[in-house]
């Protein structure tokens, strides 16, 4: 797959993350089920340990990228090329920095690869955990696993959609990436699983449907409205878009103003949030429950608002008039009606 880059340059990347993703989940399977070498259990006891290893690992690929960032014949990113050290380091100097004779892009890799299929094997150690504490799995547990490794899948799958996001086309690869990548993904979006592996709870069914119907409306959401974007402006003759409205901009691509993209203009933060909302909700609404589980919806809700501007400045800065034309046809930033 190749993605354009401002310079004109144009990068390769070879897409095989879900051949990655099966490969390491049925290693781990054949080595801890089939073999039996390694106790899966292992993990959620080491947990602060390889917490510590991915924050000094992260840090250190940080400082490296940093400093080859200064080597001849770099494409700098826009942002992280301030002259500001702490900002530059933050947000990344190099906007994409490649390894092995050019063959890896280091966060294009970072970003899908080990942070999401580590996320999802701290998951399962954590539901393996709960079976050898009480001999089954709760159905909460069950769920949160079952949501999460959906979400990661899909988001494997759909390898080549990540090359058209701003992380990849416009953001440096910096701390903030190394970091978040390799730390903060595996190691706190797996806080539910780590909550029920210690908090075990088992939902009435009443429960267990209302947290399913928010989990479906929060995906047919989010890749409803990812896939329609992406199919417009990949096949706009396709039978699932060539009826949806939209308007010609000067900038010669089209925006779309019906469908998902005319509810508001973020619709896919919406979905990609209720999912978000309903990994926590099989921990429980009172308690310890209401505030621990919950911090990924907090800490979700906070980056999406804060994404959303900074994706309207670029777009301002991109469409100029045209987005104003478009803001007032699709007035909403991201819930219809209320944001
Ligand atoms: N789980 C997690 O931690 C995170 C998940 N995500 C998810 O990643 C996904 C991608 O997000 P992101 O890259 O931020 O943003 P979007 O997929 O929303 O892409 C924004 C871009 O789409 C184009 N666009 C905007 N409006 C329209 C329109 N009406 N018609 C056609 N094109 C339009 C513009 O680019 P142009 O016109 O130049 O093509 C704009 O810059 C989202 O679903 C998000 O929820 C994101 C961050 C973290
Ligand atoms: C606190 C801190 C340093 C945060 C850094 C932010 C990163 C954790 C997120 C920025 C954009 C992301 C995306 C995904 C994961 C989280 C980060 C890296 C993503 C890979 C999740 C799966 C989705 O399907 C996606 C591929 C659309 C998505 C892309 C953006």
């Amino acid at each position: 797959c190749g993605v354009q880059l401002p310079n004109r340059q144009r990068l390769t990347y070879k897409l095989n993350a879900f051949s990655v993703f099966a490969i390491t989940y049925g290693t781990a399977a054949a080595v801890s089920f089939g073999l039996g070498v390694l106790d899966l259990s292992w993990i959620p006891r080491n947990f602060v340990p390889l917490t510590t290893a991915a924050i000094i690992f992260s840090s250190v690929l940080a400082v490296a990228v940093y400093a080859a960032s200064f080597l001849p014949n770099r494409l700098l990113s826009q942002h992280g090329n301030s002259g500001i050290f702490v900002y530059d380091f933050w947000m990344g100097r190099e906007l994409n920095p490649r390894a092995f004779g050019k063959t890896l892009d280091i966060k294009e890799f970072c970003e899908l690869y080990p942070g999401m299929i580590g996320w999802g094997l701290l998951n399962l150690a954590f539901a393996y955990q709960q079976y050898k504490q009480l001999g089954y799995v709760t159905n909460a547990m069950l769920l949160v696993n079952g949501f999460e490794l959906w979400y990661i899948a899909d988001g494997l799958l759909n390898e080549a959609a990540i090359l058209t996001t701003m992380d990849i086309t416009t953001d440096g690869f910096g701390f903030m990436l190394a970091f978040g990548d390799l730390a903060w993904v595996p190691f706190t979006f797996c806080t539910q699983a780590r909550y029920l592996a210690d908090y075990p709870r088992q939902l009435s069914l009443p429960a267990l449907l209302g947290v399913l119907a928010v989990q479906a409306l929060g995906y047919c959401i989010f890749r409803g409205a990812n896939s329609q974007k992406n199919t417009f402006r990949t096949n706009p003759g396709h039978p699932s878009v060539a009826h949806l409205k939209s308007m010609p901009t000067e900038r010669g691509t089209r925006l779309i103003i019906s469908g998902w993209w005319g509810a508001a203009r973020h619709i896919n933060y919406l979905g990609d949030w209720l999912m978000g909302l309903a990994w926590c909700l099989p921990c429980g609404l009172s308690g310890l429950a209401s505030v621990v589980p919950y911090f990924y919806c907090i800490y979700f809700a906070a980056l999406l608002v804060h994404r959303e501007r900074r994706d309207e400045a670029a777009c301002r800065a991109k469409y100029g008039a045209d987005w104003g034309r478009y803001c007032a046809l699709v007035p909403w930033r991201i819930i219809p009606y209320v944001y």
